[in-house]
């Protein structure tokens, strides 16, 4: 199929005139390249490999990664990180998050030097435990407020069948934000706006956390109540690890946390909840690995998450139970919504204002006083 067709055209809708890059074609990155498409922008893909830029430039399909899905006709694709670049106002990057930094490299001399780079990732550095907005600054060396983040309950392949989804795009500038939002968005998918990048990224990062943890149960064969408490006190370890580090809590109740946190639980397309199936179903990790051919950030995440836990001072029993399940040291039957040696009944309320209060000092200092108070234990508790 070698017909062209303008974006305009193809979009059925008004362009925006709006030229945007999307930088990884994997399942993700050609979904929102097709958002992105169908809400009228002028998109270019870049795929790193020549037969995928092929394919989704001459037959409008992904088919190993989103098969069955028509491409709009106006979308272009290229292995060429210079085409995809050039006049690129919005540059969007859906890579693994371990290969960030190795590709913000070979990014960084073709980049427009007023452009908008929008994060689509959900895993943190694992040498470094930096999100990904922390590592495009620091790597690009640009101003945070050209840094936009989008999150939400956004399984790929609902959205590339049209299905309507929502997502909060995230940047410190509130006009990038909204710049972001404006061209991100189409009949099936609204686009939300915050200034808090810090939660709408860890939400991201800590919500497949727990859904590997809801995978494990689910594949011993517990039923609702099992997954429900994990949800439920899951969705506590997240906005305590968050707010620590200076996260507004309700963007943890938003759609980048329980929004999210819903989506992946529930759902046998997401990559981390089926890695935890497999792991209470009995494999090992290594063969879970294998059979996982896409990116499965959570197994990556655990480690940093919980160094970064620990430096604040935040309890993560669901977090660290799956460390161990991972580590092979904790039975996957045995893992549950609290630690298996906690043997004292405990508040499910205890860092009473914790929302309210200041700064992440004050913070810390609550929560080292809430852990003397509870004989050594960590804080939990609902946020009010
Ligand atoms: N798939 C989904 O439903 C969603 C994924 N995300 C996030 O988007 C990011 C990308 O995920 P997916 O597109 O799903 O992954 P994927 O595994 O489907 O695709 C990753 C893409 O990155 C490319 N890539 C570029 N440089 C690479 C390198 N050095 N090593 C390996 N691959 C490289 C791959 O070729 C592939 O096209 C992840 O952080 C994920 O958490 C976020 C929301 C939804
Ligand atoms: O982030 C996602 C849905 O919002 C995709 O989840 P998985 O990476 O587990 O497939």
């Amino acid at each position: 199929m070698k017909t062209r067709v303008p974006a305009k055209k193809a979009a059925g809708r008004k362009a925006t005139g709006k030229r945007v890059a999307v930088l990884g074609a994997g399942s993700w990155g050609t979904t929102f390249a097709k958002i992105l498409a169908d809400g009228g922008a002028d998109v270019v893909l870049w795929a790193r490999r020549p037969e995928l830029a092929r394919e989704i430039q001459e037959a409008k399909r992904n088919s190993d990664y989103l098969p069955g899905v028509n491409l709009p006709l106006g979308l272009r694709a290229t292995s060429r990180l210079d085409l995809a670049l050039a006049g690129a106002e919005q540059v969007y990057i859906s890579v693994p998050s371990q290969s960030l930094r190795e590709n913000l490299a070979i990014i960084a001399p073709h980049l427009h030097a007023q452009a908008s780079v929008v994060s689509l990732m959900k895993g943190v550095e694992k040498s470094t435990g930096k999100r990904m907005s922390e590592v495009i600054a620091e790597v690009l060396r640009i101003d945070p407020a050209q840094i936009a983040v989008i999150s939400g309950p956004n399984l790929a392949l609902e959205i590339a069948k049209e299905q309507p989804t929502a997502a909060v795009v995230s940047s410190t500038s509130l006009e990038t934000a909204q710049a972001v939002a404006s061209v991100a968005r189409n009949r099936y998918f609204r686009s939300f706006v915050n200034t808090d990048v810090i939660g709408t990224e860890f939400g991201g990062v800590l919500k497949n956390l727990i859904a590997v943890a809801i995978g494990i149960v689910d594949g011993v064969g517990y039923g609702e109540n099992t997954k429900a408490s994990i949800i439920t006190r899951g969705l506590v370890e997240m906005t305590d690890f968050a707010v620590a580090y200076g996260a507004h809590p309700e963007t943890l109740a938003g759609l980048a946390g329980l929004g999210d946190l819903i989506a992946t639980s529930q759902s046998p397309l997401s990559r981390n909840n089926t890695a935890g199936r497999l792991l209470g179903q009995g494999y090992h990790l290594n063969d879970v690995v294998n059979q996982m051919q896409q990116t499965t950030e959570g197994l990556a995440s655990v480690g940093p998450i919980l160094e970064l836990a620990r430096a604040m001072g935040v309890d993560m029993p669901i977090v660290e139970q799956v460390r161990q399940v991972l580590a092979g040291t904790l039975d996957p039957k045995d893992i549950a919504p609290h630690l298996t040696t906690d043997d004292e009944p405990q508040g499910e309320r205890t860092i009473d204002g914790q929302a309210q209060s200041g700064s992440a000092v004050r913070r810390a200092f609550q929560r080292a006083f809430d852990q003397l108070r509870n004989g050594g234990r960590g804080a939990s508790g609902d946020r009010p």
